[in-house]
């Protein structure tokens, strides 16, 4: 049990984790193991396009996603991710309904989280297993719907604070 105190913010308890904690400790080295993000961001993680995907074509596109329009691979490569954020929680879930909306026309679906001022979207394709044009496609259609409603950068959103 952790000695630190522990406190409410969006619902949520929050408990300080030390930096460091022992059970982080490899038995082997006593260096602590790196966090999640740092294991990710020094494993170079490739996208992986589906089976029967003209990777050639598709490539040129997927590399503007990630460099110039903020999008990530997420683990194992298989589908990409992106949080867009918003001024209202209203203009966060327009922005689902608008992808919602896409989304039946091209019988292809995100994963979508929608919190207080943001929305984390999620692409991929299950049959065949991996990226595909479609996940290009409706990437690129959340960009747009993001510029249709507002979106603003990270840092910008709304963010839940104390009450009144
Ligand atoms: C039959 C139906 O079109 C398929 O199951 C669709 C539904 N929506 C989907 N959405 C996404 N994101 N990936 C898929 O592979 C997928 N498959």
């Amino acid at each position: 049990m952790s000695s630190f105190p522990a406190f409410r913010l969006c619902g949520r308890l929050l408990q300080p984790a030390p930096v460091f904690s022992t059970s982080r400790i490899s038995p082997l080295t006593l260096r602590p193991r790196p966090l999640n993000q740092e294991r990710m961001a020094s494993n170079k993680v490739e996208p992986h396009f589906a089976k029967g995907e003209d990777a050639a074509q598709l490539g040129p596109d997927m590399q503007t996603l990630l460099q110039q329009q903020g999008w990530a691979l997420d683990a194992d490569g298989m589908g990409v991710t992106k949080t867009f954020y918003f001024k209202s929680y209203f203009k966060a879930v327009s922005f689902v309904n608008l992808i919602a909306s896409e989304s039946s026309v091209k019988k292809h679906h995100a994963t979508m989280t929608v919190r207080f001022g943001s929305v984390d979207v999620h692409w991929t394709t299950h049959h065949p297993r991996g990226l595909t044009q479609k996940d290009i496609t409706m990437a690129r259609h959340c960009d747009n719907g993001a510029g249709l409603m507002g979106a603003v950068e990270a840092g910008q959103g709304l963010k839940c604070g104390p009450g009144p």
